[in-house]
């Protein structure tokens, strides 16, 4: 069962001769549960493509579906609850002046939920934290751990689908894989479905079930893992970008 479809998306910024076309008539589809991976070379699209499905940039043209129903210009509240990102940078996604306490309560609030104590505790628990982090501010925090209150917020709506735009490039090279293990144990408890952009292919071999190329805002390629690590790729491009990697 398909969980997210994207059909013909285009993203474009600016107009007349500044117009950049970000991506161009790009297409796929992630069953339910399963994790899918966009990788390529800096600038090719990637982001704006998550980006183009959680709402955040204004023009855009195809289809996207969730859970087979077509999202419309102005995202509804309630595909806030199916669908949540995770961006690069957790130093710049918290707000400096906010405990996690009120980063998740005010989700969770704002979400429509009523026991905001409990599931506070237990969004610290199920990323690895616990209570003892409730009331920290961003300072207070590694990196990797402000990464964690950052997917408790993104996991505070009981989302379906989350999108993970480089969620470790920021993060030392040593606990870029606790958070990666962190993902891949909360995608099976929680049933999600990932999108993930990297620039790092091992990181999507590991993570991913399936992936596509993107080279100049245009999907180039899509193939399953196995043939990653085969390095079977058939476009020239992705051969290119398979035997930069290795
Ligand atoms: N807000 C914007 N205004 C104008 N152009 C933009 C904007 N955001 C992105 N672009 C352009 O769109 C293209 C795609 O950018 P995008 O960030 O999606 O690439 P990417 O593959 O994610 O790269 P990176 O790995 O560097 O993040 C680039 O040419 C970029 O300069």
């Amino acid at each position: 069962m398909t969980m997210l479809n994207i059909e013909n998306l285009s993203v474009w910024f600016g107009g007349g001769r500044d117009r950049v076309d970000a991506v161009r008539r790009a297409n796929f589809h992630v069953a339910r549960g399963a994790s899918f991976g966009l990788v390529g070379e800096s600038g090719s699209g990637k982001s704006t493509i998550l980006r183009a499905i959680m709402g955040l940039v204004s023009n855009w043209s195809g289809t996207i579906s969730v859970d087979a129903t077509p999202v419309g210009k102005k995202r509804e509240k309630t595909f806030y609850k199916a669908v949540q990102m995770v961006f690069q940078d957790p130093y710049a996604s918290l707000h400096p002046r906010h405990s996690v306490d009120q980063v998740l309560g005010e989700t969770l609030y704002l979400h429509g939920f009523r026991d905001i104590d409990a599931r506070v505790v237990k969004l610290l628990d199920d990323v690895g934290l616990g209570a003892k982090f409730r009331f920290r501010y961003p300072h207070q925090l590694s990196g990797g751990q402000r990464q964690r209150v950052a997917i408790a917020r993104a996991l505070a709506p009981e989302p379906s689908i989350l999108l993970l735009d480089e969620p470790t490039s920021a993060l030392d090279v040593s606990i870029q894989a606790e958070i990666l293990n962190l993902l891949t144990d909360l995608r099976s408890e929680h049933g999600l479905t990932y999108v993930m952009v990297s620039h790092d292919l091992s990181v999507v071999g590991h993570m991913c079930e399936s992936l596509a190329v993107m080279k100049d805002g245009e999907i180039v390629e899509i193939m399953d893992v196995e043939t990653l690590r085969n390095a079977k790729a058939q476009h020239a491009y992705s051969k290119k970008l398979l035997a930069a990697s290795i």
